[in-house]
């Protein structure tokens, strides 16, 4: 045998062990839905795909209790589980400020031993028809990569502010009327109920807010002291005005000495505010505090008022991230629970190939009032698949760029004009915590 024919006989007899090994796992293979008693092994599965790191009791005990174990999938291999995906039952505020059901898909992980065999794919699947028999047209996440999602038709919708602002050297000015709000430092818990009220008023403003379910309150005061890396405990802040409470912070302060003097670092956790006064006055605080010289922010709105209110924006360090995908689980329904800021009367042609239900032609005719779209055999405006519905969806991305992209084709004169005004927010949208 010659050594090419040898090495051809050694790699496809290794190609048949391959194969072999996925039939004899997927037959041995069991996915479902999570019993109560199971969490613990559950959990541990999907830790040690994130790396193994025991998590702080407190936090653990958040988690065991948010879990809905009835919309929680795992994968058993010969009794053991080895893969894991979650989907909380969320409302999320879309464009013009309807609460919208949207499973919160969480805590994926497949076992290094069981990874690129399809297992997530399998999930995935389950997962999506689950929602769609639920009746919730969306599906959102977080991901922990990028690349992992698209695939099934997810696209990053809302993007989060990071900034390391040089408190030093920049100044923040104020709009008239921040100077009639208190402020009052506060006890977290003591003041929750207080937060957790002025957060529910805010969560119609803003597509991509997720409206609190009962525990998730609990995720703001998380604080161990081995998640600190130095820095105090939570502080609380609350603005006031007329004796109402119209704002909180919720932040940390790390001290830091050099020879030449004080170098602390104020940590922003959470910052809400009912009003654009209050919400400088908070801001203010932040820039203001003694013996600090910088301000660490991560995942704030991407139009956050306070970038135009400083001296030096250059030196606030501004970063932009991915934050929340969206998954237009029906196309249909969820089109029509948004509205839209200039009229928009467009046919799709929607490809979706891991979602067949939604491929096709839909008319959507909508405005600030409201929409309804259904299925048509009119000759289609714009072509493109679900994934860039879910990108443009919140309006936090334009159709036009992604038809610069090549990943929307304008059918018809003027259609993509059309959809970028309509479906255009005039808030950014954003995810104020991640799950
Ligand atoms: C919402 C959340 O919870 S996000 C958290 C996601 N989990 C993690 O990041 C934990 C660590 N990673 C893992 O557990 C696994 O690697 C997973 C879940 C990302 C992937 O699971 P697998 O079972 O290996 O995926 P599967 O075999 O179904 O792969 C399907 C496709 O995705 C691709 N893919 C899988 N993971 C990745 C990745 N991390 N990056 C890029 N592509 C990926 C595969 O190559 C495959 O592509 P193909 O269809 O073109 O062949």
């Amino acid at each position: 045998m010659t050594g090419d024919a040898a090495g051809r006989s050694a790699s496809s007899a290794a190609g048949r062990h391959e194969l072999r090994k996925v039939r004899e796992m997927r037959e041995s293979r069991e996915t479902r839905t999570l019993l109560r008693d199971e969490w613990d092994e559950w959990y541990d599965t999907f830790l040690r795909t994130f790396g193994g790191v025991p998590e702080p009791a407190e936090e653990r005990e958040l988690f065991r209790d948010l879990t809905p174990h009835d919309r929680s999938l795992g994968v058993w291999d010969a009794g053991r589980c080895v893969a894991t995906a979650g989907a909380y039952d969320f409302r999320l505020t879309v464009p013009g400020g309807a609460s919208v059901p949207a499973a919160g898909v969480t805590m994926v992980g497949v076992s290094a031993t069981h990874r690129r065999r399809g297992v997530l794919t399998s999930m995935m699947r389950r997962q999506l028809d689950d929602v769609r028999a639920w009746g919730e047209p969306l599906a959102v996440l977080t991901a922990s990569e990028p690349d992992i999602y698209g695939r099934f038709g997810y696209a990053a919708a809302a993007f989060g502010l990071h900034a390391e602002i040089d408190t030093s050297r920049v100044r923040l000015s104020v709009p008239p009327g921040t100077d009639d709000v208190r402020l009052r430092y506060a006890d977290p818990v003591a003041e929750l109920d207080v937060c957790e009220a002025l957060y529910a008023r805010t969560v119609p403003d803003r597509p991509g807010m997720l409206a609190r379910r009962p525990g998730w309150e609990r995720l703001g005061l998380l604080d161990p002291e081995s998640g600190r890396g130095g820095a105090s405990p939570l502080q609380c802040v609350l603005a006031e005005r007329d004796g109402e409470v119209t704002g909180y912070v919720r932040f940390r302060v790390r001290p830091e000495w050099r020879d030449s003097g004080h170098n602390g670092q104020v940590l922003l956790q959470d910052l809400t505010a009912a009003d654009p006064a209050s919400e400088a006055a908070l801001w203010r605080f932040l820039f203001g505090i003694d013996l600090t010289t910088s301000l660490k922010v991560r995942g704030r709105p991407v139009d956050e008022a306070w970038q135009y209110l400083v001296s030096d924006v250059r030196r606030c360090e501004l970063r932009v991230r991915d934050s929340l995908y969206v998954r237009l689980v029906d196309v249909g329904a969820a089109l029509e629970a948004r509205t839209y800021q200039a009229p928009v009367d467009v046919v799709f042609e929607v490809e979706d190939a891991f979602c067949p239900w939604n491929a096709g032609r839909w008319r959507l005719s909508g405005d600030t009032k409201g929409a309804v779209c259904g299925r048509t055999s009119d000759a289609a405006d714009l072509a493109l698949s679900v994934r860039e519905l879910g990108a443009v969806y919140l309006g936090g991305v334009g159709p036009a760029p992604l038809a610069r992209a090549g990943r929307v084709d304008e059918l018809r004169r003027g259609a993509l004009a059309e959809a970028a005004v309509g479906f255009g927010a005039v808030t950014a949208p954003w995810l104020p915590h991640g799950f």
